[in-house]
């Protein structure tokens, strides 16, 4: 089975003049510092050499120890795939190197299915897979949420129903298997239960933020820095819990691409007269054909609709 924090880079052809130095993950970050993990679990307060040694939560990386627990990260391995967010002015990282996404939302705080849908772009365009895990099932909002969340299911996504306080034992058993012997990164909202599923699949989640950590981050255990966990002992299961954020920008999308990343839409975009057809007022369409045989969700469509303009706006 491949061990996440060892294995060798995936797709590095080249021999880089750093391979001889240790390979270690990277499990936390704190501004210009970085918690890496040895092959041996250890972890290292590390310093990036330079701007080329910036990394992210969940690369592999070669670095020289400085000293008893430091250490100097030389260079990043060629990464898997990279989730992240952009808007105008910069670009925002989440983790690198994922095998899937579990993006959490809640009967109660109501979900804003713009930002799921941005969340689902944003992974689509990574290449990597999803599932949609709804929580607090148990309260008497969840007909209404589990609607809301039939266009996502008609689409082909996974969505796991969970009641992470009210009944941990049937959610773990959800979760368990599939979370196994793989990195799964997890994007919700606040208050949608985030710190409960930590808790209840990491039982020792506060030890593994550690001594270190809490130094440089004066100990609090809310989560303002992304956190790599391991779930099991033998570290093949790893969750990645990240903190919340306002807008989830998709400036990395080319306007005519985002249709292609809205499993919905793609179905009928092929149907359209027009080949660059923008689905938006064309003569034709065979994506708005589909919102008015109700095949399309008129919010998906309404959502597209508010990001295509957001992508194509013109700058000063
Ligand atoms: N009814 C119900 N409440 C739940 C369930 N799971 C979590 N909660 C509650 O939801 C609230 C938020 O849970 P947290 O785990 O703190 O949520 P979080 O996503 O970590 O929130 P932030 O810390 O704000 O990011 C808490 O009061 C939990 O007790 C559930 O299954 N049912
Ligand atoms: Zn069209």
């Amino acid at each position: 089975m491949r061990r996440p924090g060892l294995g060798p880079a995936r797709g590095h052809g080249r021999m880089s003049k750093f391979h001889a130095l240790d390979l270690g993950l990277v499990v936390r970050g704190h501004g210009r510092h970085y918690i890496v993990e040895d092959g041996d679990g250890r972890r290292l307060v590390c310093h990036p050499r330079g701007k080329k040694s910036d990394c992210v939560v969940g690369d592999q990386v070669r670095f020289a120890p400085a000293g008893s627990d430091e250490g100097v990260i030389e260079a990043v391995e060629p990464r898997r795939n990279l989730l992240f967010r952009q808007d105008e002015w910069k670009t925002k990282s989440f983790a690198a190197n994922l095998d899937q996404l579990l993006v959490l939302v809640a009967v109660e705080p109501v979900f804003s299915e713009s930002q799921l849908s941005r969340a689902l772009i944003a992974a689509e365009q990574a290449g990597i897979a999803t599932t949609i895990a709804l929580n607090k099932t148990d309260l008497p909002g969840a007909a209404a949420a589990r609607e809301r969340l039939a266009p996502y299911r008609a689409m082909g996504l996974p969505v796991m129903e969970l009641a992470l306080k009210a009944d941990p034992l049937a959610s773990r058993a959800q979760l368990a298997p599939w979370l196994e012997g793989k990195t799964s990164f997890v994007l919700g909202p606040s208050g949608t239960g985030k710190s409960t599923l930590i808790n209840l699949l990491v039982p020792d989640a506060q030890a593994q933020v550690g001594d270190i950590s809490q130094a440089l981050n004066s100990g609090r255990h809310t989560t303002t820095t992304t956190q790599w966990y391991w779930v099991d002992a033998a570290r093949q299961t790893a969750l990645i819990d990240s903190p919340g954020f306002q807008e989830f920008g998709l400036k990395q999308i080319e306007p005519a691409e985002l249709p292609l990343l809205m499993p919905d839409l793609r179905a009928h975009a092929d149907h359209c007269r027009f080949y660059n057809c923008t689905h938006q007022h064309e003569p034709g369409c065979g994506v708005r054909e589909a919102v008015a045989a109700g095949q399309i969700s008129a919010s998906r469509y309404r959502i597209y609709g508010e990001i295509l303009e957001q992508l194509t706006a013109k700058r000063w």
